[in-house]
């Protein structure tokens, strides 16, 4: 089965070769769009017509590729809402949910406010006549799969949404019926109120009222418990939106944040835990326009709602202790990005090619059979000069695994070493590594890319020019070639001598560093095999299948440092 949305019109001019006789219409889910269930062989029917691929659409909906393959179309939010100069709400807020959600997000700016984390210290209206201006701009163009609204300061601008959504329908629309910013100052006055109920409540597919909101949308009634907060709901569903969401964060009394999700037939008591923290500046435009995203994506109200409450909660849990602002209330982290930095006060340099120079590779067998653990076989190296540390923990626990690497990333760290994860890109991801470093069949670079962001380092193995190049397509940041010479550390593994070496080196435009058999009485011979490559060593047994790792590394430092001074 596939989900198909359309409008009525669209159906019938852009699908005629499908007999809606043959589908089954929920007319529940929204006003202007008829989700349609369809058969796979009417899928396919579709397919030839040319007009749509649905076999994309059944992958996701919002992902509708053109008849050519050509053109992909990912899941828009238009947002219509006022910004807030602090970023923490309104627009600011809506493009930052959007963008950790993966969905397309597009402004309408109503009103431009001065704010921070204190308070409200002014607001300007955008013309009305220009934010029509806006609305036709991206509406006639851009095709929104659902719009979100925040700040509506006037009647006017209400009734001018209304209408431009008339004209350009799409698949839902979620009212965040914002009247009072959270410092209680005023946003939208009493005169709006009655727009509101009467006409903006009844196009809604769901409105998200907080228990203020609910309060004045209801005249005034105390919201104190949640039995308060389900009869309100019901009150709400009555002035015509589909599903009503009243949240009860600021409900007296309880631990949990409860919300009540109700869709006129059933409710939905939504539970998650309250996150102690004054950094909630937002949650409240962020929620709906999380819900947006999820239902610009395809997915149903109900878990559309669930997903965005689990988000905010990680959000605020993950930003709970970043400080921004004097205020009272502080902004949070949408993109779950800033703890890190406030946490380990630590900003990733960006890779050089000098860093391998002396590349130090851990064995967990080595330093068992001489006793010692992990964090102290890399503090030795650090210290004894390695450049760039590999934990390379084939036997190790995963928890083990990933204890041992968060203590080696503070040991590295203090002295600005990169520390990378070998092979368990999921490691490299929880500890937050400098990187990985991975071989043929391990996860592909791009993958890799796409998880660990543009900033983290990718080594990856190669032993010929071809694939040398395929790396620097890949995007990888340095090649590691070997086995240079035999060696008892890696079973089956080829080694292809400095000649082998030497013709990567060649190939490659990214840094290369040499492996495999590597010690004190051969470093040199890598070293100046007379090409701008390799620049340097990585080196396991060398260092960590001896006595003592820091006396070892000094000495392998020693004669790396002498054999650059040769080259250069
Ligand atoms: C610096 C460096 N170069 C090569 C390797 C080998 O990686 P791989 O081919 O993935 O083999 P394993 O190390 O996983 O056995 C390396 N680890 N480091
Ligand atoms: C991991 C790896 N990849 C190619 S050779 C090798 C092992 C290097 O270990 P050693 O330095 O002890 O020879
Ligand atoms: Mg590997």
């Amino acid at each position: 089965m596939v989900m198909i949305y359309c409008s009525s019109q669209l159906l019938s001019t852009s699908f005629p070769l499908l007999n809606p006789k043959t589908l089954k219409f929920d007319a529940k889910y929204s006003k202007n769009w008829l989700p349609l269930q369809s058969t796979e062989g009417l899928v396919k029917g579709f397919h030839q017509t040319g007009v749509l691929n649905l076999n994309a659409m059944q992958e996701d909906k919002a992902s509708a590729v053109t008849s050519d393959g050509s053109k992909l179309r990912v899941p828009h939010v238009l947002t219509v809402a006022g910004s807030d100069s602090g970023a923490g709400a309104g627009i600011q807020a809506d493009l930052k949910t959007c963008a950790a959600r993966g969905v397309y997000c597009s402004t309408v700016i109503t009103a431009v406010t001065a704010q921070n984390t204190i308070g409200v210290q002014g607001v300007e209206a955008v013309p009305e006549d220009f934010v029509a201006e806006q609305l036709k701009s991206v509406l006639s163009d851009m095709r929104a799969d659902v719009v979100k609204t925040g700040m509506l300061p006037s009647t006017s601008i209400v009734k001018i949404l209304l209408q431009c959504l008339k004209e350009f329908p799409v698949q839902a629309l979620v009212v965040d019926p914002v009247m009072v910013s959270t410092s209680g100052d005023v946003l939208a006055g009493p005169s709006i109120l009655a727009t509101f109920r009467e006409e903006l409540l009844p196009m809604a597919d769901i409105v998200t009222p907080n228990l203020r909101e609910a309060s004045v949308l209801l005249g005034g009634v105390q919201l104190e418990t949640v039995a308060n907060m389900r009869s309100a709901a019901k009150s709400i569903h009555d002035m015509g939106p589909r599903n009503v969401l009243v949240k009860g964060g600021d409900l007296p009394a309880s631990l949990d944040a409860i919300d009540i999700f109700f869709d006129g037939q059933d409710f939905y008591e939504l539970r998650s835990s309250r996150v102690k923290t004054r950094n909630t500046h937002g949650t409240g435009c962020t929620l709906a326009s999380c819900i947006a995203a999820e239902l610009a994506k395809g997915h149903p109200m109900l878990t559309a709602v669930k997903v965005a409450k689990r988000y905010v909660e990680t959000a605020l849990d993950y930003s709970k202790d970043i400080v921004i602002g004097t205020g009272l209330q502080g902004p949070f982290d949408h993109l779950s990005k800033l703890k890190r930095n406030v946490h380990n006060a630590y900003v990733q340099r960006a890779f050089d090619s000098g860093d391998l120079f002396l590349y130090a590779v851990t064995d967990s067998g080595m330093n068992k059979k001489w006793g010692r653990s992990i964090t102290d076989a890399v503090k030795a190296a650090v210290e004894g000069g390695a450049t760039i540390v590999q934990l390379r923990e084939k036997d190790a626990e995963t928890r083990d695994f990933l204890e041992a690497a968060k203590a080696c990333l503070e040991i590295c760290r203090s002295k600005g070493v990169p520390l990378l994860i070998n092979d368990r890109v999921d490691v490299a991801l929880a500890c937050d590594a400098d990187g990985v470093h991975v071989g043929q069949s391990d996860m592909p670079t791009n993958v890799i890319r796409s998880l660990l962001g543009p900033e983290k380092i990718i080594g990856v193995s190669y032993k010929t020019p071809q694939q040398a190049h395929q790396a620097w397509i890949h995007g990888a940041d340095y090649i590691g070639s070997g086995g240079v010479y035999p060696t008892n550390t890696k079973a089956n593994n080829r080694s292809i001598g400095l000649d082998g070496l030497k013709t990567v080196c060649l190939a490659s435009k990214l840094p290369v560093v040499a492996i495999g058999g590597i010690g004190l009485s051969n470093a040199r011979s890598v070293m100046e095999i007379g090409v701008p490559n390799p620049k340097g060593v990585a080196v396991v047994s060398a260092l960590f299948d001896r006595e003592c790792v820091l006396t070892e590394t000094k000495k392998l430092y020693a004669v790396l440092m002498e054999a650059a001074s040769r080259v250069k």
